[in-house]
């Protein structure tokens, strides 16, 4: 009998649950795929900021690799928090020798919204050697292409500069996320030589929490079921936005997005 491929998201635990592990499970959800998750770090968390965090062991890291990936295909896999060098290491020797490989989504999650450290900076360069040149996309925020790429962005034409960068680091295309900036919430996307813009009116509504991690778990449920990037990237952003407009507060801090059951199975 065929097995139904699951997808996967290899990232931290918030214990407040409006990011990491936790958001990326309730998007696949959400949207109608299969989760299955490898663990990297716990952090203690909510809405306010991170007030403690561990590193799985990468022997563990590794292990719920083996564990998934002997007994289920995998189409997909998202990254989130890696923590640490030896961990964005094992993360990228187990994805690479997948039997089939898989969409590979690399949301370089380096500080939280709060300005909390979610990846060692030492754990950059690794990130840049190993992890991004088997990516098929890579989504920075404003601040992680700048850290990334060690490029100031401030003007329209330094957004290229950041993407050609990266491309040649090895990532096939990039995604620099627009919640950093003013205006609209426009995402730029450059691919081989093709460039996009994924554009929604901003949402004023106060600091949000989770929306990385959203907009890249859609992305990876997208790509598990249509096999396309740019598709999978328009229905991805047509989903985080929805979820930015149905964000509530759940706390003293920023808000939380709503994750709803989506009926256009595309
Ligand atoms: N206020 C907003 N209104 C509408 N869309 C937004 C808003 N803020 C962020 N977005 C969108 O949310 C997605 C995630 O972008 P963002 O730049 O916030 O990522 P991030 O910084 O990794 O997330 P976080 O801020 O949770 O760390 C993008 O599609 C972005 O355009
Ligand atoms: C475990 C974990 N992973 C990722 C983020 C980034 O999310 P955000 O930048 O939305 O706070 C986070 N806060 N916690």
């Amino acid at each position: 009998m065929s097995k139904t491929k699951v997808v996967m998201s290899i990232a931290g635990s918030d214990s407040g649950g409006g990011a990491g592990i936790q958001a990326d499970l309730k998007t696949f959800q959400s949207l109608g795929v299969f989760g299955t998750t490898v663990i990297t770090g716990v952090t203690a968390q909510n809405t306010v900021g991170v007030q403690n965090a561990v590193h799985i062991e990468p022997s563990l890291v590794a292990a719920q690799f083996e564990s998934v990936a002997k007994d289920m295909e995998i189409s997909a896999v998202k990254t989130g928090m890696l923590s640490n060098a030896q961990i964005v290491e094992t993360v990228s020797d187990n994805i690479a020798s997948f039997p089939t490989k898989p969409w590979i989504v690399i949301d370089p999650v380096l500080a939280a919204t709060s300005v909390d450290l979610l990846l060692e900076r030492q754990a950059v360069s690794i990130l840049l050697e190993k992890l991004i040149p088997i990516s098929d996309i890579i989504t920075p925020n404003i601040p992680e292409a700048e850290i990334l790429t060690d490029i100031k962005i401030e003007h329209s034409k330094d957004l290229q500069k950041v993407a050609y960068k990266l491309m040649e680091t090895g990532a096939k295309s990039v995604l620099i996320k627009g919640g950093h900036s003013s205006g609209k919430a426009t995402d730029h996307f450059f691919w081989k030589d093709e460039y996009h813009t994924f554009s929604a009116e901003r949402v004023g509504i106060g600091s949000l929490h989770g929306t990385g991690c959203t907009l890249g778990s859609a992305i990876c449920a997208y790509l598990s079921k249509t096999n396309d990037l740019l598709t999978s990237i328009r229905f991805a952003k047509k989903y985080v936005t929805q979820a930015i407009n149905n964000s509530f507060i759940i706390g003293e801090g920023s808000k939380v997005l709503l994750q709803s059951l989506q009926s256009n199975n595309c």
